[in-house]
Order: C-alpha cells, then structure tokens, then sequence
C-alpha cells in the first residue's frame, strides 16, 4: 500500500536521554532529510551532519537513510540520532514537520510495515511481544515469534492444504469427464492425517506458551492471619519484583508479579478463608477460592498462631503447603515448606520449587503458539481437517472443509480480517515503533 504523507516520531525513550533517535517514514524522507541535514548519505550508512533549519543550526548527529523497498516499512526511512534534549528534539521534530511531514501514530511504522509485506501479523505480534517482555523467557518466546518461527510453520501448512484441496477440486470440476481417477491416492490421506498431527502438536504446547506470556499465577491462600500479606509484602520488596505498569485494570485481588529464573510468576493476595456473617467478606471469600481454582499453584499457608481453615477439595495437584512464621515456633502440622516473612527463613526455598515447576510447565524450547488467536484457529484448522476426514469420499463437502481450515491459517496470519486485530494490537504499541 503506497501512502501519500511521511511520517516521523522520537522512537527512542523519555527524554532527556543521552541519545535520541527520530525516525521517518515515507515518500518525503529523501527530501525532507537533504532539506535539514545536507547531501544524502550513502544508503544504510551513518554520517555525521551538521542538523538544522533554513540556515539555523539546531544540532549535529548521526544520520542514516534506508531507500525503500529494503527498509522496516518498505517505504523510505531515515533514522536522525541526535542529543537527548527536550529541547533540540522539539526543535527538530518542528523543522522536519516544516517539511511537511506529520506524527505518527502508536504503532504506525509497524502498520505500514504490515501493509508492505514486511511483517505479517503473527511477527507483527511478535514484536509487541517482545517490547513488552519482562522475562528472559518472555525475550525468548517473543523473539521466536518476531523471527517467523509459527509464520514458517503456518507457510508449510498452508501450502499442504493447498495440495490436497487441489486434489479434491480436480475431482469436482472434472467428475463427469472421467480422465481424473475418481479414488483419492492413498497419499491423501496420510497427508491430511500429517498435517492435522502437526498442527496438533503446535496446539498442545499453547497452555505453556499463554504463561510465559501471562504468568505462573500462584495463589496464597489460607486462615485470616496466616501470614499471606507479610508474605506477599516481603516478595514484593524483594529484588526479582517486577515494576510493572497495569494502570487501568482494576482488581479486587493484590497482583505481586516477579521474575524467578526468567519466568514470570504472578502471585495473588486472596482475602482469608472462614466462615463469616458478613456479606463483604463472604463475597472476598467466594472470590478467594474462585481465584485458587484458577491458579496454576495454590500456596496453602499456615501458622502456628492461628486457626488452620478448611482447604478447599477441588485444588488436588496443585496445592504446596507452607508453614508460616517459622521464626515463631517450627511447625507440628504436615507441610511442604516453612518459612519467615520476618526473617526472610525459607523463602530461597520457595522459589527453589517454584523455578523447579516452571521449568516443567515451560522448560525446554519456547512454545510456537501463545496467544488466544492461536489457540482459536489452529483448533478451527483442526476441526475441518476432522470434518474433512469423516466425509472424504463426498469430495465437495470435504474441499468445502479444507477451504476453511486455509481460511483459519489466512486469518492468523493476517491475510483475512487483519484490520480488527491490528487496531486491538497497535493500541498496546508506542509511538515510533
Ligand atoms: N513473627 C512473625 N509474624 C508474622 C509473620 N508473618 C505474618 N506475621 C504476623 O501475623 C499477623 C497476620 O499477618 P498477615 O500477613 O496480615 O496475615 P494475612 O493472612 O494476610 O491476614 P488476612 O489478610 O487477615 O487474611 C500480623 O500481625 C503479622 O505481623 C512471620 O513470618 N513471623
């Protein structure tokens, strides 16, 4: 897609900052950077220029230009790193908006990189995944996407598709001719059972790849005072917590997410459990085991200073037992762990058997698929590929199948319905990315 404005943005972080990187994009860029930084530098290569505004030095910097098609957008672009100052970016920014370009909008470059076929939107995914990463192994799983690890995957399983549905439709268009084998070749079917094992595989690894993406939600839960505030407290104070910026999602449960080992563990302050009159706690505590059915690990405290509440019967396989202030008095009842909110006592411990988990859910190679979108259309793929199974011998009702499986493939990488996906995505991305 061919746009008619260029486009510019500080693409580097918050100023001041020791380097800035202003970045365009479009039909105007060649002009607009001879226009404040003198004779075009040779494509792909940086020179130092003198930058400035009809005759008036703002700055000096590195400029290097990327001619389009061979660029991140596929249009022309250039980079400006000039000094981190509020100052001179604003002055810059004013004297290229002077040569009549605009700016962009979050994600913008990444759009046009997308209509230009430079990134379809399973990379483009990627690299939202990847700004966003906390984790090594988010960093890793992300990048995977980014570099067209699924898009490969996706390319092979369309193009078999399109094999057997060229199969199938030579024997619809030419069923009354009679110079096409009305049998399907043997070969058919072990391609369309290869291919559905495939994409099967892929799907089962999506549990592991949503929580490297989302977290190990781990809840602590247990009698009123067992200590899981103090414990979530001294977690959240300690060096793996993760800063992260979740404005404007409002819980009614305390999130604490930290880094263990590279994973991302989410852990959940839930209200105590007990039987109460009161209608508030009462919702708290039907909120409390809601969220313990829903986690991954449920860390059942208890302590030797307070009455150990029921646990609820539903948790088999996921519950660790800890006891709570050690420092107090070693525990008697069974556990699995003892710790110290106080004394810090047990707490490497914890994220000894914590790290040990994840690298049993997620160890290994990162998972190829990890969003809901995946999960979506890779088990639609699989159910036509089913369906076209069960009614193999009408060849039309199983082309008709197949078709919608390609179709499935089409829209996970962006070939159909793209546009809802993108504005959903790109709201997530920054300005000048
Ligand atoms: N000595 C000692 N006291 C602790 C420890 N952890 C918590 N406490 C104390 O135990 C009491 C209850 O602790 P909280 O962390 O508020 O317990 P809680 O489970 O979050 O309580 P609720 O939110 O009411 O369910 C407080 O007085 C804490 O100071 C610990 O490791 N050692």
């Amino acid at each position: 897609m061919r746009h008619d404005d260029t486009i510019m943005a500080l693409s580097s972080g918050a100023l001041p900052a020791g380097v800035a990187v202003i970045r365009l994009s479009g039909p105007k860029v060649r002009d607009a950077l001879m226009a404040v930084s003198g004779p075009l530098p040779r494509p792909r290569l940086m020179a130092l220029r003198h930058i400035g505004d009809a005759g008036q030095r703002l700055d000096q910097g590195l400029v290097v230009f990327f001619p389009g098609p061979a660029s991140f957008t596929g249009e022309d672009c250039a980079e400006l790193h000039v000094h981190g100052s509020r100052a001179g970016v604003k002055a810059i920014l004013s004297a290229l908006s002077g040569q009549g370009l605009r700016l962009a909008e979050a994600g913008e470059f990444t759009r046009r990189a997308f209509e230009n076929g430079k990134l379809d939107l399973l990379t483009v995914e990627g690299l939202g995944d990847l700004l966003a990463a906390d984790t090594e192994r988010q960093r890793q799983q992300a990048l995977a996407r980014y570099d067209g690890a699924l898009s490969l995957k996706v390319d092979q399983w369309r193009s078999v598709l399109l094999d057997l549905r060229a199969e199938l439709e030579a024997r619809l268009d030419f069923s009354d001719e009679g110079d096409v084998d009305a049998e399907l070749p043997n070969s058919f079917l072990a391609s369309l059972i290869g291919l559905r094992r495939s994409i099967a595989d892929a799907l089962a690894a999506v549990e592991s790849g949503r929580v490297v993406r989302e977290g190990i939600r781990v809840a602590l839960a247990g009698a009123p005072n067992a200590g899981k505030s103090s414990l979530i407290n001294a977690l959240a104070k300690s060096d793996i917590a993760i800063v992260s910026d979740e404005a404007g999602t409002t819980r009614d449960v305390r999130e604490v997410p930290l880094d263990i080992d590279g994973n991302l563990f989410v852990f959940l302050d839930l209200a105590g459990l007990r039987n109460t009159d009161s209608k508030a706690e009462a919702e708290g505590i039907r909120r409390a085991k809601q969220a313990m059915e829903g986690a991954d690990i449920v860390l059942w405290l208890m302590a030797p200073d307070t009455q150990d509440a029921t646990l609820p019967d539903n948790l088999t396989g996921k519950i660790i037992r800890v006891a709570t202030k050690s420092d107090l008095t070693a525990a008697t009842a069974p556990h699995d762990l003892q710790l110290s909110a106080v004394s810090g006592e047990g707490l490497d411990m914890l994220f000894a058997t914590l790290a040990r988990y994840a690298e049993d859910l997620i160890g290994g190679e990162p998972a190829l698929v990890s969003h809901e979108r995946d999960r979506m259309a890779l088990s639609a793929a699989v159910a036509n590929i089913d369906r076209a199974e069960a009614t193999l011998k009408q060849f039309e009702l199983a082309a008709e199948s197949l078709r919608e499986a390609s179709a499935s493939l089409e829209r996970l990488i962006g070939r159909l319905d793209a546009e809802r996906v993108l504005d959903r995505l790109f709201l997530q991305f920054c300005i000048g990315k």
